[in-house]
């Protein structure tokens, strides 16, 4: 069972993830991302895909020619847990 985070464990996140805001209305984390074009674009949520589906959590997100917007949530928690957390970090580890 994922566990939605606690209001302090949540602040205390998104502390580590300066690129990412939180969406009340949703309990989420997103992200905004532009490349150079659609095809880094595209390669690079190739690369997001196959950890998503390793990890088995999944991102809600869309992508219009060279811009990615990211939004990610536990369904199955109904908001913001620990499996989004890490997911926003293996995201950011891959544009390093
Ligand atoms: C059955 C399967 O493990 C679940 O439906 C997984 C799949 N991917 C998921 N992705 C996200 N973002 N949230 C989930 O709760 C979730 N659950």
């Amino acid at each position: 069972m994922v566990e939605r985070l606690s209001e302090e464990a949540r602040a205390a996140a998104l502390a580590q993830l300066a690129h990412w805001t939180h969406e009340p209305a949703r309990d989420a984390i997103t992200r905004r991302l532009t490349f150079a074009d659609f095809n880094q674009a595209f390669g690079f949520m190739t690369r997001v895909a196959l950890l998503a589906e390793k990890a088995d959590h999944h991102p809600e997100w869309s992508n219009v020619w060279n811009r990615v917007d990211i939004l990610l949530t536990t369904h199955d928690a109904g908001g913001l847990s620990q499996r989004d957390i890490d997911m926003a970090h293996a995201i950011e580890r891959l544009l390093l």
